[in-house]
């Protein structure tokens, strides 16, 4: 990836843009993925130069928790918290009404438990994760605890997905999640109600969390890039 790379010029404006709405003494859940990486990192770079202090950080992941810690963000957990001001978060894909489909990382399921409890979700993207309808671009990912992995694969066929398990890189065998559970990506041919798939999904037994976010996000920032100028577009 070259210093002028498009998607990681978007990205780092994006994660700069919402770096910059973390006021002084607030709680603010930390997403996982490459574009959160920037707004955490942001996030660091504002409370080293003085900009805004006593902030305490939620994180969505074991990823989350190793740049917490690289740029001096303090930590709490749920137990000790009832809500949270911000949460910064990426995603895969976003529809026009902010629906969301998460879990590149296999963070999701943490992940719609930290956002759903901010006051205010941002999602921080990239320009090319917008899409007209959920799906399109994207596998969606299911994450389920092993020993179920078969039986769902099979429940989700007669839904009309085609499952696949997640399988690792430079891992041999499947990827295990923060959790200790395993991935299975699902292609759907049309995902006309997010809302009912989501729930759907979620009742199959075994079955923890699936990536769908709907009614989720507050603000969609977008990182947009023309002759090497990015810029950040908010809806
Ligand atoms: O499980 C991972 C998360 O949902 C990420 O937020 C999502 O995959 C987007 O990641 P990135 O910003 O690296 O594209």
């Amino acid at each position: 990836m070259s210093a002028t790379d498009p998607v990681k010029l978007m990205k780092q404006e994006v994660g700069r843009a919402a770096a910059a709405k973390v006021k002084s003494g607030t709680i603010v859940g930390l997403g996982t993925g490459s574009t959160t990486a920037y707004a955490i990192e942001f996030i660091g770079d504002r409370l080293k130069a003085g900009e805004i202090d006593n902030i305490v950080g939620v994180p969505t992941s074991f990823q989350a928790e190793v740049l917490a810690a690289k740029y001096n963000i303090p930590l709490t957990t749920l137990d000790a918290i009832d809500r949270m001001d911000l949460a910064i978060d990426g995603a895969d894909e976003v529809d026009p009404n902010k629906n969301l489909i998460k879990g590149g990382g296999a963070a999701h399921t943490r992940e719609k438990i930290v956002d759903s409890l901010a006051d205010c979700f941002i999602v921080v993207v990239d320009s090319g994760k917008l899409v007209d309808r959920l799906g399109s671009t994207f596998l969606l990912p299911v994450e389920v605890i092993p020993m179920a992995v078969t039986p769902v694969m099979k429940a989700i066929a007669k839904l009309g997905g085609q499952p696949q398990l997640r399988m690792g890189v430079k891992k041999a065998g499947p990827v295990i999640t923060d959790q200790g559970n395993m991935v299975i990506d699902v292609k759907f041919d049309q995902i006309d109600n997010p809302a009912e798939l989501e729930a759907t999904l979620n009742n199959i037994p075994g079955v923890l969390e699936n990536g769908l976010f709907v009614g989720v996000a507050d603000i969609i920032l977008v990182g947009e890039v023309k002759d090497n100028q990015p810029s950040v577009r908010e809806f």
